[in-house]
């Protein structure tokens, strides 16, 4: 039976993209109290494969799982879920709104409730909780109760026995979060035609032009990238690392001249794996880049190589 960590406690979001995993629900579940204990788990062989947030369409990338990912013993994706997100405000039998004076809820969270906040708590404290299920079970019978309210999903708030204040509170109503499969690096999925291949680069030196020089590994090679971020590397002020995602597979011929053009002007290329979509949307492939374009260019090399003495 396959073993599955996920951030957790039961009632995460995390748990519903894991849930969604085809699969999943017949293999074993295990709940970590943070993405870095989930990440922890899967490296330690714990578990076979964990669920972890990566990036939500109001508040950008997870740092906590972007940043774990890059460091540490190697980890690949393995596959990618999206979730739509929906609020609730939730707090404990004989609560009113006019109660609440503080809110408990992951920061994540936080950041996409903060307008309804403005206009109806905006009195109220906002205390920052490991996870939006962990907010509604601090309110569940015998929780510490650290929090008048919770802002988490429906399902948490039911299971925490609370009673819902608000519904759908989000500032943005199509608010959805994608969430990766994560697993030791001894298996990558076949490609399928709509892949991505996720990739850490760190520059040999900061130079002017320097992100230019990478991303045009990706330009020249007509691969289109779905997120770029820049992180710090920890080393010192203003050293950065890049977080990208580009579409196509590392089977791909243009992914794969694209790597290895990488690998030669990088100080250093973490492979974080390729996977498929959620979405199932094929890759754009520029004019001249297909596999058989690659492939009959380097026929055409080879053949003027043979003829070396
Ligand atoms: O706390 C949860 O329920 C999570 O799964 C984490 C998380 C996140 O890290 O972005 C996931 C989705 C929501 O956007 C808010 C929180």
């Amino acid at each position: 039976m396959t073993r599955y960590g996920y951030f957790g406690p039961a009632g995460t979001f995390t748990e519903m993209a894991l849930r969604a995993w085809p699969g999943a629900e017949e293999g074993e579940h295990t709940a970590y109290a943070s993405v870095d204990a989930t990440l922890a788990a899967v490296r330690a062989g714990e578990v076979d494969a964990a669920m972890v947030p990566i990036e939500n369409s109001v508040e950008g990338g997870v740092t906590a799982t972007l940043d774990a990912l890059a460091s540490g013993s190697p980890l690949v994706v393995i596959g990618e879920r999206l979730v739509k997100i929906r609020f609730v405000l939730a707090a404990r039998e004989g609560m009113a709104l006019a109660d609440i004076a503080t809110v408990g809820t992951h920061s994540h969270a936080w950041a996409q409730v903060r307008g309804w906040m403005g206009t109806h708590l905006p009195e109220a404290t906002y205390l920052p909780t490991l996870s939006t299920a962990s907010a509604a079970t601090d309110l569940a019978p015998g929780g510490e109760g650290r929090h008048d309210a919770a802002v988490c999903a429906p399902v948490a708030a039911a299971k925490a026995g609370l009673i819902v204040l608000a519904d759908d509170i989000g500032d943005i109503k199509r608010a959805v979060t994608r969430f990766v499969l994560v697993a030791r690096p001894n298996r990558i999925p076949a490609p399928t035609g709509a892949d991505k291949t996720t990739l850490v680069l760190y520059q040999r030196q900061d130079q002017a032009g320097g992100l230019l020089r990478l991303l045009d590994q990706f330009g020249t090679r007509g691969i289109n990238m779905t997120r770029l971020e820049s992180r710090p590397t920890r080393h010192s002020m203003g050293d950065y690392c890049f977080s990208v995602d580009i579409e196509g597979h590392v089977l791909d011929e243009r992914v794969g001249e694209a790597l290895t053009g990488l690998k030669r002007v990088c100080a250093d290329v973490v492979f974080l794996g390729s996977y498929a979509r959620a979405d199932q949307a094929r890759a754009h492939v520029a004019p001249y880049n297909s596999d058989d374009d690659f492939r009959a260019a380097g026929r055409w090399l080879a053949g003027i190589r043979d003829l070396v003495e």
